[in-house]
């Protein structure tokens, strides 16, 4: 009998790939074929530059998809005369209206910052449902991984390849590695998905998965929801992934039926029945491996700056002379003198200025819903200087709105805002002045990132209401609801 290519296990990630080679090069490069594209104002200048320079077109306009959201202020963007408000900044304002001049020019479609499906890039695909499982998606943004959530194989890409996916809808490039991050039973009372890719970071370095596509299995991530596994996946890069997957299930299906640019109808049940063939085959073996037990995992808390420098938050700043891997005495060393902290510092002692609840990692309804659940009949510290709570979307915003969670956040003393990537990193107004602290729930600590000499604290939406309200980094779990939510 004739051994057919089906019939040798594959992982999931080779499946999807697999599907998408179109040639095979002498060198063992692959042109792979993109099946949706994603863009924002940073990184496409250049990318439609360069085809304006070739006097090339982008080959399927349909598949792309257009928003700005880095640069765009979260104050009201119309005004009480219902004009659109200008960006005060020149550069932030430059960027997007070349995002709506390229865009109309090649016939990209454009959602633009008043549309209300705005939002974060990495927000708004999977809402839209143009994010589906089994595709290839790419961005130019190193935390497309996010997608995999869905079971896509989403990852980021560089300026010169948006114009190559542009220009011919593929890509070349050599195969990824595989690591499968298995995580089995029950998280504890506030733990939550942010901590699981805090742990998951912490344990495999910023550079463990470096070439590699992570695949989440286990059980934990069988019953997170996709808002959790959107998180976990979203920090794939932070520990050097290219992508993060999660097999598409019965949660994935129910999360995506019915979504705008989902499939419908006849094509949406033969779209399942094609996803239900998404998964690793038994048998199927990954390059590397590695396991951890969800009932280890505490709520997590950056220390340094770097995500992969992380303690529970019952522990202390670490010594850095006493870490196990010596290569990272330095650089510790270097991360406590910028982060202004003293080696045996207890977590809990740490006071922080500001508070930022949002990002592509932690704005989606869920991480509001947890954020608010703390939030609620309580009064953020005196000593804050600002707590911002940041939708990642227009959707997110409409319906946290409808449960009324931005009332319990202002009546607590939180800022409201627009969709948008905010204090996330500093291209916006949203920034962290130089020596202040921020509670963040987004997934970079870099030197430097929340704004010029700001020190950030990565940690989960309730951890970050909870900062808010007591004024220093707080575990979650000595909180009690107030009331039901
Ligand atoms: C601006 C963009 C290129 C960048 C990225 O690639 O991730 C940003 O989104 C980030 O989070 O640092
Ligand atoms: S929210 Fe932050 S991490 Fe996400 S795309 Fe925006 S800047 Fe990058």
């Amino acid at each position: 009998m004739m051994t057919t290519k089906v019939d040798i296990p594959r992982t999931l990630y080779e499946k999807i790939w697999d599907e998408h080679v179109i040639h095979h090069y002498d060198d063992g490069t692959c042109l792979l074929y993109i099946d949706r594209h994603l863009v924002h104002e940073v990184t496409s200048p250049q990318a439609f530059e360069g085809l304006r320079v070739a006097g090339r077109k982008v080959r399927r306009p349909e598949l792309t998809l257009a928003v700005p959201d880095h640069n765009l202020p979260t104050t009201a963007r119309v005004g009480s005369d219902g004009y659109r408000l200008p960006i005060a900044d020149q550069e932030s304002a430059e960027q997007v209206s070349v995002l709506y001049q390229n865009t109309a020019e090649f016939g990209i479609e454009l959602i633009d910052a008043i549309a209300p499906e705005q939002g974060i890039v990495h927000v708004i695909g999977p809402e839209l449902g143009f994010t589906l499982p089994g595709t290839t998606l790419v961005c130019g943004d190193s935390h497309t991984a996010s997608h995999g959530a869905l079971g896509a194989l989403g990852f980021g890409i560089g300026t010169s390849e948006v114009e190559h996916v542009l220009a011919t809808q593929t890509l070349r490039l050599k195969r990824f590695k595989t690591l499968e991050v298995r995580i089995d039973g029950t998280l504890g009372l506030g733990v939550s998905p942010k901590d699981v890719a805090l742990a998951i970071v912490g344990e495999l370095t910023a550079s463990g998965g470096a070439g590699h596509v992570i695949e989440y299995t286990g059980s934990t991530f069988r019953e997170m929801s996709i808002e959790g596994r959107l998180t976990v996946c979203n920090m794939s890069i932070e520990a050097g992934a290219r992508a993060g997957l999660v097999a598409p299930d019965e949660t994935t299906f129910a999360y995506l039926k019915g979504r705008p640019r989902a499939p419908q109808g006849a094509d949406w049940d033969q779209a399942v029945a094609r996803w239900r063939t998404l998964v690793t085959d038994h048998g199927a073996g990954y390059d590397k491996v590695i396991t951890i037990a969800a009932e280890a995992i505490a709520p997590l808390v950056t220390w340094g700056t770097s995500p992969d420098q992380v303690v529970p938050i019952t522990g202390s700043v670490p010594n850095p002379d006493e870490l196990p891997n010596a290569a990272h005495h330095s650089a510790a060393r270097n991360a406590l003198t910028y982060m202004g902290l003293t080696p045996g510092m207890r977590m809990q002692d740490i006071m922080v200025d500001r508070v930022f609840i949002g990002s592509c990692t932690n704005g989606r309804i869920e991480d509001l819903r947890a954020a608010a659940a703390i939030a609620r009949g309580r009064r953020i510290a005196p000593t804050i200087k600002q707590a911002l709570v940041v939708p990642g979307s227009g959707q997110v915003k409409r319906q946290a709105e409808a449960e009324g969670l931005n009332q319990i956040f202002v009546e607590a003393g939180f800022e409201w805002r627009e969709p948008g990537c905010s204090m996330c990193l500093a291209m916006n107004p949203d920034k962290v002045p130089a020596g202040e602290r921020c509670a963040s729930t987004s997934n970079r600590n870099f030197v430097g990132r929340q704004g010029p000499g700001a020190r950030t604290h990565l940690l989960s939406p309730a951890m970050a209401a909870a900062a808010a309200v007591t004024g220093r980094l707080t575990d979650v779990r000595t909180f009690r609801p107030v009331g039901a939510i």
